[in-house]
């Protein structure tokens, strides 16, 4: 058995809590898989890495509006994918080598599971414990059981990055994942179909936000409203995907060949993976459970000295989430006198496909929920949707989709909700992000800044002023 100071469970986010406060200290690293977790290896950063190019082969088909005549000529997936993962594998291996070479740091690159909430053994015997523990084992995708799943044509997001360019893509799922994938595949050239049980894309944002964007990805892609029920091997070692297509109310079978299938129907907590039972650890809705101090809740009460943080322990499921808790945990392993609590309030999220979607605080029917259950007078939700095209840059850009919604409360123009579809919707949203952080009221945030003229942010004042709020005094 080795003790050590700090163990930490999980190197992505967990890898940054090794500061220098535990230079004179022995800190244990455990991380069955490939070091550096999700977002570095097979989430965020290659995502990005690949939306970017997909975005510069779509930008043709805009450019011909504008009476700029581009040519897409294809695109060099393989070599657009070996740059992409020469890069991240060798930060990846960087990032390992680094933690090994430290004298205090040991890393057991294995699987491990609770003994005890400070103990832990891995899968080849090795017993660990540790004064203090942290939980960073992040989530895993979801796949449906059904048959032809294991076949190596169907894929995850932590496998599809790597494939040979495939001509056919079938995608099925109507989430995040779904959304960039199908977008890069469809607009690096190949031919995209995308199963949807529901036959709504996007269905957890805003309503208005998967109307429109069901709307303009099924003009894209095929979208079908289907449930895929068994994949088979086909004799040119390409596959053929069985689904049910409920949309005609009577439900029909029918199938389409391809030559990848990528599962993006969701991920899961890694808790039942660690065997919480063995530590006493309290699980709720397939989640580890933390109070707001990030500390591991056993039968309600906090573990001193045991903390979570990421996909393990919340169900928002984003990298700046996971970031922001670490930061906390590292506040608190360090002040153990003063423990800091992660303010969870308005946590945005962007979807980089095309257009880019992003969103924040209440969707429309969850504020309508919340007008009614508080008894608001009659028009105290005051909504707003503002149209890129009716600003002056998204005249220049002739811009038929984008648009800003906004949801807030008239009578203190508190903000509520925004939900954005276009070009730099992730940018966008960062000043009602922020005013929602800090209470800055609609009519203020429109009124006391100046919004540079002519540039797309003007959607967002524009918004703001819609609004019609109550008059802060802000001119
Ligand atoms: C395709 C994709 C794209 C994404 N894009 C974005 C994005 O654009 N923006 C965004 O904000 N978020 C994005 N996310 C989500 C983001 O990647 C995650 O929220 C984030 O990486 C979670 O970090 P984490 O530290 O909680 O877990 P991870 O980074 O997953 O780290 C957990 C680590 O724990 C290890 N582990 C787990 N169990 C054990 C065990 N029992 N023993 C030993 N080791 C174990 C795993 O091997 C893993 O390395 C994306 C996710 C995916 C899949
Ligand atoms: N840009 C980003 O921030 C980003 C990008 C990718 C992933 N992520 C994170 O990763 C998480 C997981 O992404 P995701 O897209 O897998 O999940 P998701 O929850 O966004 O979507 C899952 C989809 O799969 C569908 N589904 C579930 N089971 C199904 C089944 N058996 N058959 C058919 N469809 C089924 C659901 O209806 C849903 O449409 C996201 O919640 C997000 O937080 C974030």
């Amino acid at each position: 058995m080795t003790h050590y100071d700090l163990l930490i469970l999980g190197s992505g986010s967990g890898n940054s809590l090794i500061t220098p406060y535990w230079d004179d200290k022995k800190v244990a690293i455990v991380d069955g898989g490939i070091f550096g977790g999700t977002c570095l290896n097979v989430g965020c950063i290659p995502t990005k890495m690949f939306v970017y190019p997909a975005q510069l082969a779509g930008s043709t088909a805009e450019a011909k509006r504008l009476g700029v005549d581009l040519e897409f000529k294809g695109a060099r997936w393989e070599e657009i994918r070996d740059r992409i993962f020469g890069r991240i594998d060798a930060i990846s291996e960087g990032g390992r080598k680094y933690r090994v070479e430290l004298e205090n740091v040991d890393l057991y690159a294995e699987f491990a599971t609770f003994t005890s909430p400070k103990s832990m053994v891995t899968a080849t015997g090795k017993e660990i414990t540790a004064d203090k523990v942290v939980i960073a084992a992040g989530s895993r995708a979801v796949l449906p059981d059904i048959p032809g799943i294991d076949l190596p044509q169907v894929h995850t997001s932590d496998t599809i990055m790597r494939v040979d360019f495939p001509q056919r893509v079938v995608v099925v799922g109507s989430g995040f994942i779904a959304a960039e994938f199908a977008n890069i595949f469809h607009s690096l050239g190949a031919n995209v179909t995308q199963l949807s049980r529901s036959g709504q894309l996007l269905r957890g944002h805003d309503p208005l936000i998967s109307e429109r964007y069901t709307a303009d990805a099924s003009k894209r892609w095929s979208v079908r409203h289907a449930t895929p029920t068994a994949i088979e091997s086909a004799t040119d070692g390409s596959v053929v995907v069985r689904y049910e297509d409920p949309s005609d109310g009577a439900s029909q079978a029918s199938e389409i060949p391809a030559d990848v299938v990528l599962f993006a129907t969701g991920r899961v907590s890694n808790v039942d993976r660690i065997d919480p039972e063995a530590a006493g650890f309290d699980v709720a809705d397939g989640i580890l459970s933390v109070d707001d101090f990030q500390r591991v809740l056993s039968n309600g009460e906090p573990l001193e000295g045991v903390f979570a943080l990421g996909d393990v322990s919340n169900d928002y499921q984003l990298k700046h989430v996971a970031n922001r808790e670490a930061r906390v945990v590292i506040h608190n392993l360090e002040h153990p006198d003063d423990l800091r609590a992660t303010d969870h309030r308005a946590v945005p999220s962007a979807v980089f496909t095309h257009p880019q979607v992003a969103s924040v605080g209440l969707t429309e029917p969850q504020a309508r929920e919340l007008a009614a259950q508080e008894q608001w007078p009659e028009g105290e939700l005051a909504i707003a949707v503002q149209d890129y095209g009716s600003t002056a840059y998204g005249w220049a850009m002739e811009d038929q989709t984008g648009f800003v919604k906004l949801i807030a409360r008239r009578s203190t123009g508190e903000i509520l909700g925004a939900h954005l579809m276009g070009h730099e919707a992730s940018n966008l949203i960062q000043p009602l992000v922020q005013a929602m952080v800090f209470g800055t009221d609609a009519h203020s945030l429109a009124r006391a800044p100046f919004w540079i003229h002519p540039a797309l942010m003007e959607v967002v004042e524009n918004a703001l002023l819609s609004l019609n709020t109550k008059d802060s005094g802000a001119l």
